[in-house]
């Protein structure tokens, strides 16, 4: 497959675990509260956020204020190699530890919110570049979600110390619209 993006994830992989711990949980309350201030965050009666978990930006004061702001909140229930789908939670706690990777996940039965009624779509990425251009962990799984949420405003969430002024892009990945780090954000798309 790409080797120069295996090779990046290697690196942002160990660039990660090097972050300061300090540094790292600043960062992630930084962009927390800097998305909950974005107009999109307030625009949005729905939401689709991936639940943050180890090395990745703690996203669950997200998730909370989605629910206390009354929004539908959906989140990733993995179907298969590749694919995901969105599911609502009313609750944090239906969220539970599922396959391989033990990433919180809400229960089969959760209902499908289609990705075409969702209004944000909040990404995560091991590494984000300016132009929008994300490093996921190489499932395609965002890559193939996100063409359906096509009403949605794609933000993705990255520490600053995981920016990149360019990173590889291939013609399936799509782009975020914005790049949020907690002392910026990048408008991704206009020109192109
Ligand atoms: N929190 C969170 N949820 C998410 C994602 C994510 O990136 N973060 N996903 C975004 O796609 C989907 C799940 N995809 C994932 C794909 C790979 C790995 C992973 O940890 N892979 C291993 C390497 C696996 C291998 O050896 O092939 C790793 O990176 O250590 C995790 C999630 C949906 N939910
Ligand atoms: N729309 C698609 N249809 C079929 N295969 C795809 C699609 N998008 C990506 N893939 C395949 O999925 C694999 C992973 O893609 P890529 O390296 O871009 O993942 P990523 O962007 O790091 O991960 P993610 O999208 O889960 O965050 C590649 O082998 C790629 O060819």
């Amino acid at each position: 497959m790409d080797s120069a993006k295996a090779a990046l994830r290697r690196v942002m992989k160990a660039r990660i675990a090097a972050l300061d711990a300090a540094y790292d949980k600043a960062a992630g309350e930084g962009i927390v509260r800097r998305l909950t201030a974005h107009p999109a965050w307030a625009a949005a009666d729905s939401v689709f956020c991936y639940v943050g978990r180890r090395g990745e930006i703690d996203t669950r004061p997200l998730l909370r204020a989605a629910l206390e702001a009354g929004k539908t909140l959906a989140v990733p229930l993995c179907m298969g190699p590749g694919m995901m789908q969105a599911r609502a939670v009313r609750s944090l706690e239906e969220l539970a530890p599922a396959g391989p990777y033990g990433i919180p996940e809400p229960p089969a039965g959760a209902p499908e919110v289609p990705p075409q009624r969702l209004a944000l779509c909040v990404l995560p990425c091991l590494a984000a570049a300016p132009d929008g251009t994300r490093l996921g962990y190489g499932g395609g799984y965002y890559d193939r979600f996100l063409p359906l949420a096509c009403n949605a405003v794609k933000i993705a969430l990255c520490r600053a110390a995981l920016l990149e002024p360019v990173l590889p892009r291939e013609c399936h990945d799509v782009r975020a619209d914005f790049v949020l780090t907690e002392d910026a954000l990048y408008a991704c798309k206009g020109g192109g």
